[in-house]
């Protein structure tokens, strides 16, 4: 069942990863990942399902989402796509790191 309060809490979480205090290592997520201008042709290769924050915003306006757990799968996947195309040693991989524990802390609140 859809959960009103479970949904909201979402898109608290939602907001504050998309919040103007962490945009120096949030932006890379913050949008689609654009292969043609970050020149990064293999992008569709090697990630099979991309995920991003403003897509998870346009799913959860749409009630796409049944539940948190729904929610919360979407987010992962987002950063697992993020740390299978970043190599390890990456300033994109590290952003997805902390953007990551961010959002850790908020989910476990
Ligand atoms: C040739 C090349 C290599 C690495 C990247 N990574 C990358 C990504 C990215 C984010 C999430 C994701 O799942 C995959 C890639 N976002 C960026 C940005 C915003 C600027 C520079 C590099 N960026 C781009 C091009």
């Amino acid at each position: 069942k859809k959960y009103a309060a479970e949904l909201k809490f979402c898109s608290q979480v939602l907001k504050e990863l998309q919040s103007k205090k962490y945009e120096a290592f949030s932006y890379p997520f913050l949008l689609p990942v654009d292969p043609v201008a970050l020149n990064c042709p293999s992008y569709f290769k090697v990630i099979k399902k991309p995920m991003d924050l403003s897509t998870i915003q346009a799913k959860l306006n749409n009630n796409e989402y049944e539940t948190g757990d729904e929610f919360e799968e979407d987010v992962r996947l987002m950063f697992r796509n993020c740390y299978k195309f970043n190599p390890e040693s990456s300033p994109v991989n590290a952003m997805g790191h902390r953007l990551e524990m961010i959002f850790d802390k908020k989910w476990a609140e």
